[in-house]
Formats: C-alpha cells, structure tokens, sequence
C-alpha cells in the first residue's frame, strides 16, 4: 500500500516566532485530531530546521523536510547546504526540482539528478517536483514534457533507489495563482506518470509510488482531489502556512 503524504512547503516564508507558533499548531491538532495514516510534511526554510524539529519531537506521523539540497557532498560552496548535513539535524525529505528552483535558481534535469542522487545516498526521501508551464498545456504537449522531466532526472536510478522517490506534480499555472487543476486533470496526469513508471521499473514499482498533487489545493478542493484513485495526496504551498487549513487537508483523505 502506498503513502498518502501531505507536505507543507513554506517557501521563504514565516520569521522563527511564526514558524514556532505554526509548527506547536500543527503538532498538536495533528495529536488531538488524532490524524492517522497520512505522514505530514513540514518543510521550513534552513534556518527553522533544528527548532522546528525539536517542536516535532518523536510525533507519529510528521516528518521533517527541506525545500532544497546541494548537488554537492561537501566542500568549499558558499551558501549551500548538503543532504549530509540535512540528515545529520534529523530532516527525512526534501523537495527537489520545484518549478520556482527551476526558473528563478535554472535548476535543469541534468542537476536535479546529481541532486536526487545526493539525497537518495543520505537516506532522505526526495519528493521531485514535475510540471508544465500555461504555454505548453495549451499547447496540448503536457504529458510528454513532463514525462521527459521524470526520464532525465530519475530514470538513471536503480530500481532500488527509485523505489523510494516521491513524485509531485505541479502544473505552474496552478501554483500560487488559486486556479487549480480540476481533479480529473490532476487525476490524468498522475495516472500518465504512474504508466511511464512502470514502463520504465515495472508495474509492481509504479504502484508504490506515492505521487502527489500541488497547485493551490486547500481544504475546499482538497477531498475532490485525493478521492482520485492515483492522487496520493498533496503538496501545499499557501494553505501550509495556517495551521487550521494545513490539518484539514491532511484530513480530507
Ligand atoms: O510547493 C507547493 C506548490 O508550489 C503549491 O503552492 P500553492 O499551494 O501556494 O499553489
């Protein structure tokens, strides 16, 4: 049985005190609630990772993550931070190839698969993000393009090592704009993907991996969304950043 994840992704967003303030939330309506069989999430910028971590402490159920690793070991590279050290404060995922690192940081395929690889060695869980800009849906070339953006950057691994890879697609034009992807399409996407999985590692690996949703998804859209057979659930960029929205998507499953 694969995952069902929700992972809240600040982006660079929320000072120490509203971090601390959103995480102590987010932990305790996920006990009280008693939220089960769905892993949240938390994915801070750098700084917040110790705190926040100490906030989750032993929770069943949340994970750490980061929103980015270097595609480096270690060294002399200013400003970057390794999957080693990430590991090493106690962070489990971390999301790479998100679209803004993408366009704004040129992060290409060819990178993101030294990154994937940096990750996958320091036994975090990559969630690799995939997704196609307004221009190239309506173009109608959607699924081939994001297909070519799995093959380039995660078609190199072992079956072992793909086996532990989370997919998350992310249609640009849904992200941050509240124009999200009608369940239907996100549905044709997932299932796209999960085919070109298993074309590539076999049925029985395509139907373990948790491939999530995001693009303005909140608690509204939510269950239309995760009621789709291959939506595994979701990664929320907005919605992340209050705790009452952030538990009621994880509870829409
Ligand atoms: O990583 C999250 C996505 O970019 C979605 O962001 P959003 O929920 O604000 O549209």
């Amino acid at each position: 049985m694969r995952k069902k994840i929700v992972a809240g992704n600040w982006k660079m967003n929320m000072t120490f005190d509203e971090g601390q303030k959103l995480t102590s939330e987010i932990v305790n309506m996920y006990k009280d609630e008693a939220v089960k069989d769905v892993i949240a999430v938390l994915n801070p910028p750098f700084p917040h990772i110790f705190p926040v971590k100490k906030l989750i402490g032993a929770t069943e159920g949340i994970a750490l993550g980061s929103q980015n690793c270097s595609d480096k070991d270690a060294g002399a590279y200013t400003g970057e931070v390794s999957a080693k050290i990430l590991a090493s404060f106690g962070v489990q995922y971390v999301i790479l190839g998100h679209s803004e690192r993408r366009e704004y940081f040129k992060e290409n395929n060819e990178l993101l698969a030294e990154k994937v690889k940096q990750a996958l060695a320091n036994g975090l869980t990559p969630i690799f993000c995939c997704g196609e800009s307004l221009e190239i849906r309506t173009a109608g070339t959607h699924e081939p393009n994001v297909k070519f953006q799995l093959t380039e950057s995660l078609f190199g691994l072992s079956p072992e090592d793909f086996s532990k890879v989370v997919i998350a697609y992310e249609p640009i034009w849904a992200i941050g704009t509240g124009k999200t992807a009608t369940a239907d399409q996100a549905q044709e996407m997932h299932a796209a993907l999960r085919r070109h999985i298993a074309s590539k590692y076999g049925k029985e690996i395509a139907s373990e991996t948790s491939i999530l949703y995001g693009g303005s998804a909140n608690p509204g859209n939510a269950k239309e969304l995760f009621s789709k057979p291959d939506v595994d659930g979701g990664l929320i960029g907005g919605a992340s950043l209050k705790s009452r929205d952030f538990i009621d998507i994880i509870k829409s499953f």
